[in-house]
């Protein structure tokens, strides 16, 4: 395996509207998409799409879902470890506006212990902290290997304090950071103060405050996509880090500034899709998106 990445599948309806009804109403969506969904899963498909593909551990169900994202995930080329659950999960996505409205049917009941995988040749593991046994369990034994180890952290979780102890790399959320009741700032030293080497928070249209072996806490502006090419801001985040993990696989040596730069390119292209499918670059979109979208002030 050339990468390992643990989240939870979900399968996304994304939906244009101006509303939603509630109540006894009907209304016709402008345009919709289908698409695998989920924050490390995307992640997984957005590396794969730029060039090196990842194994994926996640929730599996015996329904038509779990058959329709296996699909999806052959057509990648992605290896699937399923880990047992009752039920796929579903999100319906409401993008409006550049915000994103989320409702989730989730099943996370895992109805087996961690599966053994065989972990020669992996070069970097991302979780996002779902699967939480998992995720805590090979990012020790990753560590224990000197494979590099990436979080996505998105929300606090049960094990999250213990987890960073065995990260490498710990791109955070603002919500996060609302949760820990840290300033960006604050987060960047929280993680300096575990032993993460590189890490930082994502701030949406502001960017993306970071730092890495050097200590420096540095502010990397966004692309600024034209509001009126901007159609679906969901998954931006998790194509950003399935982007810098395919940056790191692909030129291990090279500065994390530049695994962020790229990852920032894929950002930028991927809201101006519908569904996180249509979403994914290719290497060619990124460097198109590098050349066509400035830094914003
Ligand atoms: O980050 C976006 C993802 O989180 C949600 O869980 C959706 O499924 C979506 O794919």
């Amino acid at each position: 395996m050339k990468a390992l990445f643990i989240g939870q599948t979900y399968i996304d309806i994304t939906f244009l509207a101006d509303s939603f009804p509630t109540g006894d109403d009907k209304a016709v969506a402008r345009d919709y998409a289908v698409s695998f969904g989920g924050n490390a899963v995307s992640a997984a498909f957005c590396c794969a799409k730029l060039g090196v593909v990842p194994d994926l551990l996640t929730s599996m169900a015996d329904d038509w879902l779990s058959r329709m994202f296996l699909d999806m995930a052959l057509k990648y080329k992605i290896s699937v470890h399923g880990r047992k659950v009752r039920e796929s999960s579903l999100s319906f996505v409401m993008p409006r506006e550049g915000k994103r409205a989320i409702l989730r049917c989730r099943d996370d009941q895992y109805l087996h212990p961690v599966p053994p995988l065989d972990l020669s040749g992996c070069g970097a593991l991302h979780v996002d902290g779902h699967q939480s046994d998992a995720a805590l369990h090979y990012a020790k034994l990753c560590r224990e290997r000197g494979i590099l180890t990436s979080l996505d952290g998105g929300g606090v979780r049960a094990n999250t304090e213990e987890l960073l102890e065995f990260i490498d790399v710990a791109i955070c959320s603002e919500r996060m950071c609302e949760q820990l009741h840290l300033t960006p700032e604050g987060m960047c030293h929280m993680l300096q103060n575990k032993g993460v080497k590189v890490g930082g928070v994502t701030l949406g249209s502001e960017g993306l405050i970071w730092y890495d072996g050097s200590g420096i806490i540095r502010r990397m502006p966004s692309l600024s996509v034209p509001k009126s090419q901007v159609i679906d801001t969901n998954g931006a985040g998790d194509i950003f880090h399935g982007a810098y993990v395919y940056s790191y696989l692909a030129q291990p040596k090279k500065p994390w500034s530049e695994h962020f730069l790229l990852a920032r390119a894929a950002s930028a292209h991927s809201v101006r899709f519908l569904g996180i499918e249509d979403s994914l670059p290719s290497f060619e979109d990124v460097e198109n998106a590098q050349r066509s979208f400035k830094e914003a002030a």
